[in-house]
């Protein structure tokens, strides 16, 4: 026991709470204090091989290396991001960053559930299967990655590119963040939407603001979110009154398409931005949207209507440059037969008599890096009897909740990476009898992945 009777594993997930690793507005230098914290809970606790690699400057990716006894074997990844996203304090009833725990068990702090609670429990749950000797057969590697927060490309994604992530190849299996569920189960996902952030641009003719002039950016801007709030709307009646909460309808917000109007910018400005010529017809105007196409919706369908949309006024559209362009649909099978490690997780979790339910992820994950380059993906954090708190304000997570994800971790991976060659793996040298990983990512417009179930 820790300080004051609480758990040690418990007091380090706290500790790791109270660095400030936000994505792109943590102190400077905080993503390499947030990774040297873990590298000395690994040299000081696991006692394993670690390196960093940081294809962006500044960005660091940690990778720890527990080395199986089959080595020949595809490995098993077990990844997490350990960048936070910011904060209102002001709308915080503690320190987001002090992990204050409430005589109760609850634990508060921005990333209690997203995702740091992810980080420590892989750590702990491998600490506790080296304690006990248990031996890998297939090589584990933890990686710890920046910016998932801001769409991954300047981690996950640039980690696809260098040597190190090579030396992962082949991978079996890896896991990933899912979300709590509120319910006795947990949530496993094997999918996401597919995120679109799309900017339209509509110009047109300026004059005087007493006139009737026709045609105007701004007039046409407006008719197309109309159109896209119209859409919105019969996406939201399908989806029902239930606000996406997966235990009250039978739809979750992964199985309809959601659209938000998140940046509008138009207006001939002056004093730099302080007032506007209100009298003056803008040329130019500019609407942003955050699109998530569900895995039922093949994204030409979607990109058919916005091109509808956008052609009726005359107006054009771009994804927005900053984002990675991974516009397609990546699944993982759900499928026994094709993809093994599905059956392996779900009797690794029937084991330990918690019930399991599939979904595909709201939002975005690092996990669709991986789906795309064919690795089978989960995304999987193990909180239950657990309200959805990422990114909101108060985010927190009861210690209990915390510790008991440490078993599940010990369970999967004792399953996971004790797992002899399966017989869609190749012995070495020699051919599979087919590939258990992701699903083919299918061309633009296509089906979902073979096997996924929708
Ligand atoms: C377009 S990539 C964005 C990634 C981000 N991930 C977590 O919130 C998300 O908004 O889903
Ligand atoms: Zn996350
Ligand atoms: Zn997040």
């Amino acid at each position: 026991m820790g300080e004051d009777g609480e758990r040690p594993e418990v007091s380090r997930f706290r500790e790791f709470l109270r660095i400030r690793s936000i994505s792109g507005e943590g102190p400077k230098g905080v993503y390499q204090t947030a990774v040297d914290w873990l590298t000395r809970y690994v040299d000081d606790l696991l006692h394993l091989s670690w390196e960093t690699v940081s294809p962006c400057k500044g960005k660091p990716i940690l990778i720890v290396k527990w080395p199986g006894s089959e080595p020949s074997l595809p490995s098993v990844v077990l990844n997490s991001h350990y960048d936070v996203v910011p904060a209102m304090q002001e709308h915080w009833t503690v320190d987001a960053f002090a992990a204050e725990k409430t005589e109760e068990g609850r634990i508060y702090g921005r990333g209690a559930q997203d995702m740091k609670c992810v980080c420590i429990q892989y750590l702990e749950a491998i600490r506790r299967l080296i304690e006990r000797r248990w031996q890998p057969r297939r090589t584990v590697y933890l990686t710890f990655v920046p910016d998932e927060e801001l769409g991954g490309t300047e981690g996950m994604g640039v980690f696809l590119e260098t040597p190190q992530f090579a030396a992962l190849q082949p991978i079996g299996i890896a896991l990933d963040e899912g979300l709590a569920n509120p319910s006795n189960a947990y949530t496993v996902f094997y999918g996401e939407r597919t995120p679109w952030w799309l900017l339209v641009k509509a110009e047109g003719p300026t004059g005087h603001g007493s006139r009737f002039i026709e045609g105007t950016a701004m007039a046409k801007l407006v008719d197309v979110c109309n159109k896209a709030l119209e859409f919105r709307r019969a996406q939201r009646a399908e989806l029902g009154h239930s606000g996406g909460c997966s235990h009250a309808a039978a739809k979750t917000l992964g199985d309809v398409t959601t659209l938000n109007l998140t940046m509008l910018r138009g207006g001939v400005t002056l004093d730099g931005g302080a007032t506007y010529s209100l009298n003056v017809i803008p040329t130019e105007a500019q609407a942003g949207f955050d699109v998530r196409i569900c895995a039922r919706t093949p994204p030409s369908e979607f990109r058919a209507l916005i091109d509808d949309w956008c052609r009726a006024e005359g107006v054009s559209w771009s994804f927005a440059p900053w984002t990675t362009p991974l516009h397609d649909h990546y699944l993982t099978s759900i499928d026994r037969d094709v993809n093994p490690w599905w059956g392996m997780f779900l009797d690794a979790m029937a084991h330990g008599g918690v019930p399991v339910e599939p979904e595909i992820f709201p939002a975005a994950t690092d996990s669709r890096f991986l789906r795309r380059i064919g690795v089978a993906a989960l995304g999987f954090s193990p909180m239950r009897r657990t309200p959805v708190l990422l990114h909101e304000h108060d985010e927190w997570l009861h210690e209990d909740v915390f510790l008991e994800g440490i078993d599940v971790y010990e369970r999967l991976v004792e399953a996971l990476a004790g797992a002899p060659r399966l017989r869609t793996e190749a012995a070495e040298g020699g051919p599979a009898e087919g590939a258990a990983g992701a699903a083919e990512a299918p061309a633009e417009g296509g089906e979902a992945g073979a096997g996924a179930e929708l």
